[in-house]
């Protein structure tokens, strides 16, 4: 393996890929050594235009000529593709899964028992380079290729390993998804804030100026969010109304039970398709 700048596939050009790559390549990595694959032009045009990487149709051709395979494709399509690079993999490049609901078990029973692969449950905000990656290594794993693919996962973000391969469906809940419940909360804020009269764009604008606000101000306080909310709510004020109006309408509940929900659904998906 080279070193010092390891050549990766991406296997599978959509949303997440995408994220990891153009976030990267912000960070120390460089266009020439990554090269992204998927069936057709659709998802590669925009990358290699954008980004500058090598794009390939060839799954098998680019898995060998890798030092790092990153499995980017859907749950649904993983068997099928691990089926056709299997017999492309004898070199041992590390294999890094970015797969929700995909066990350990199944991806070595059908990539090879004796490969070194990683799961990594990452988020799109890696684009910007804000991301929040889980990560759990097989036994096979040597320290060098931990080290890769936590440097690939901390170029767009932060990083947690994992003592526990499950614990991969709690990350999936907190982060994988968790972009996804604050853009439904900036789309509702944002619906309410013009039906109350605001312009969208001011309303868009303002919106997210506060969560990323919230977020930077909760990122570097040495307080922790419970005292930040109330330093916000005046006893008596407007803000009390609001949290009170959530209490009794059960967010918290809401929260539990949507997030259960998440990483049941990476559960069932492991018996599904795993
Ligand atoms: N979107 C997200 O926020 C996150 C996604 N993930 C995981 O990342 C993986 C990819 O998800 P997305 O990027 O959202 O999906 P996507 O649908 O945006 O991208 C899938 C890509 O795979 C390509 N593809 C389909 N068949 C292929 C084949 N036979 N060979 C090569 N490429 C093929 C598609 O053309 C597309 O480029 C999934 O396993 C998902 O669980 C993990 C964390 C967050
Ligand atoms: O919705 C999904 O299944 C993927 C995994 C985490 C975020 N998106």
């Amino acid at each position: 393996m080279n070193k010092t700048a390891p050549k990766i596939a991406f296997i599978g050009a959509g949303n997440m890929s995408s994220a990891v790559i153009g976030g990267m390549l912000k960070g120390h990595f460089s266009a020439e050594q990554i090269i992204a694959c998927a069936p057709s032009d659709k998802n590669l045009k925009p990358l290699s235009e954008q980004f500058g990487v090598h794009t390939d149709h060839d799954n098998a051709r680019a898995c060998a000529a890798a030092d790092v395979v990153v499995l980017g494709v859907k749950p649904q399509m993983l068997k099928q593709v691990a089926g056709d690079i299997k017999a492309h993999l004898a070199h041992k490049p590390l294999i890094i899964s970015l797969a929700a609901g995909i066990p350990l078990a199944s991806l070595s029973e059908w990539l090879g028992e004796d490969l070194a692969i990683v799961r990594s449950m990452p988020n799109t905000p890696s684009l910007v380079g804000v991301g929040a990656a889980g990560l759990y290594a097989n036994d096979n794993c040597s320290a060098e290729q931990r080290d890769i693919a936590e440097s690939i996962q901390a170029s767009v973000g932060i990083v947690k390993w994992l003592e526990e391969e499950a614990l991969i469906d709690s990350i999936i809940a907190v982060s994988g998804s968790g972009p996804a419940y604050f853009f439904l909360a900036m789309e509702a804020m944002i619906n309410e804030g013009v039906q109350q009269g605001l312009d969208r764009d001011s309303a868009t604008e303002l919106t997210i100026q506060t969560v990323l606000g919230a977020a930077t101000l909760a990122q570097n306080s040495n307080v922790d969010v419970l005292e930040l909310r109330r330093r916000v709510t005046s006893p008596g004020g407007t803000t009390a109304q609001a949290i009170a109006h959530f209490e009794e309408h059960g967010l918290r509940e809401l929260f539990s039970g949507a997030m259960q929900a998440c990483s049941n659904r990476a559960r069932e998906m492991a018996k599904e398709l795993g």
